[in-house]
């Protein structure tokens, strides 16, 4: 259950995992695309995890579509307001959402940091006006490798002012945090926040990695954080948050039920874990969901719900002023 009285944030929220079925459709006709199907029914299963997959790459396969019909800024432009409605839908009152500018750009040859400016004036135009904070975390998909990952990060780093960290996302398996130490370094002369996906596909060593020599202060999943005591406690004392993701991860089967998922003994150990979405449209399932029906049955309590949501405020990129403020919209 979601506590009124503290913020709502989800921290983890991939905004090219969150295209609308409705708006892959659409984009798909305004630009001539071939899609396999010519209704939502018929589009759901190629967009949609309905089955549990069986690995990570099997379930990011599903995030395809959303990117393919991008055909124009224009349509990068869209998802991203068309993100911030499905936040502000959701009652948030901050999100992080990240996407990979070369993952977007891609099929239709536009130009990275194009793609950035677009989600920048997205976020930047549905937001004004409204109750809801946003900012924005750059993707590197080191499933296209180093050389095309350093593309996106240039995309990223000219237009760092507007981004608060950056992440590294896709075939954790197939390409290791060792490859991305000059990417990372670059990311802290930024002075850029660092958050990686870690110990989802692989396991605690891709954590410790990410740590020790990419900077992480956050990890994305951190799944098997569980199988290394040392581990647990280096996160907790060091106050290195884990942004979990509880349906998405029986969805990637990176745990094969919620009732032994470790985010319950996270919290327990006192490690700032928190509860986040990961691809909702992708998922089928949305932030309401992940509180109501997914945090129970992952064994947390009313008060495990509490102590993630003011994890999350704690671990956000945001300053501090910024927290309080968000404390303090709540309490009155
Ligand atoms: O759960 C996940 N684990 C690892 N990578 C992911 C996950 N969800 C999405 N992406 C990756 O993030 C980029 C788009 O934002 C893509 O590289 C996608 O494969
Ligand atoms: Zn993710």
């Amino acid at each position: 259950m979601i506590n009124n009285n503290l913020p709502l944030l989800d921290l983890h929220r991939h905004l090219d995992g969150n295209v609308r079925a409705t708006t892959i459709l659409e984009l798909g006709q305004q630009f001539n695309m071939p899609l396999p199907a010519t209704d939502i029914e018929g589009l759901i299963p190629h967009v949609r995890v309905l089955d549990n997959a069986p690995n990570l790459m099997a379930f990011l396969s599903k995030l395809d579509w959303g990117v393919k019909v991008l055909g124009d800024y224009d349509a990068c432009r869209r998802i991203a307001i068309e993100n911030v409605e499905d936040a502000i839908a959701q009652n948030m009152d901050y999100t992080e959402l990240r996407f990979s500018p070369y993952y977007m750009a891609q099929t239709h040859d536009l130009h990275a940091q194009g793609v950035v400016e677009a989600v920048v004036d997205g976020i930047k135009s549905a937001t004004h006006n409204t109750d809801i904070k946003v900012n924005l975390i750059g993707i590197m998909s080191r499933t296209f490798g180093v050389d095309k990952c350093q593309y996106e990060l240039d995309s990223l780093l000219a237009c760092k002012n507007d981004l608060v960290a950056i992440d590294l996302a896709g075939d954790e398996l197939g390409y290791p945090g060792a490859l991305f130490v000059d990417h990372f370094k670059q990311v802290r002369d930024a002075y850029l926040g660092a958050t990686i996906h870690a110990g989802e596909a692989e396991g605690a060593i891709s954590i410790w990695q990410a740590i020790n020599e990419l900077g992480a202060t956050r990890i994305g999943h951190g799944v098997k954080a569980i199988e290394d005591p040392k581990l647990m406690d280096y996160l907790r004392d060091n106050r290195i948050g884990i942004e979990s993701c509880l349906t998405s991860n029986i969805q990637t089967s990176t745990v094969a039920e919620l009732t032994t998922h470790p985010l319950k003994r996270f919290l327990d150990h006192g490690i700032l874990a928190c509860i986040n979405t990961d691809d909702p449209a992708v998922q089928g399932i949305e932030l309401d969901n992940e509180y109501a029906v997914a945090a129970p049955e992952a064994g947390l309590t009313t008060q495990d719900m509490e102590q993630a949501q003011r994890n999350a405020l704690e671990i956000a990129f945001l300053s501090d002023s910024d927290k309080k403020a968000l404390l303090a919209k709540k309490a009155s």
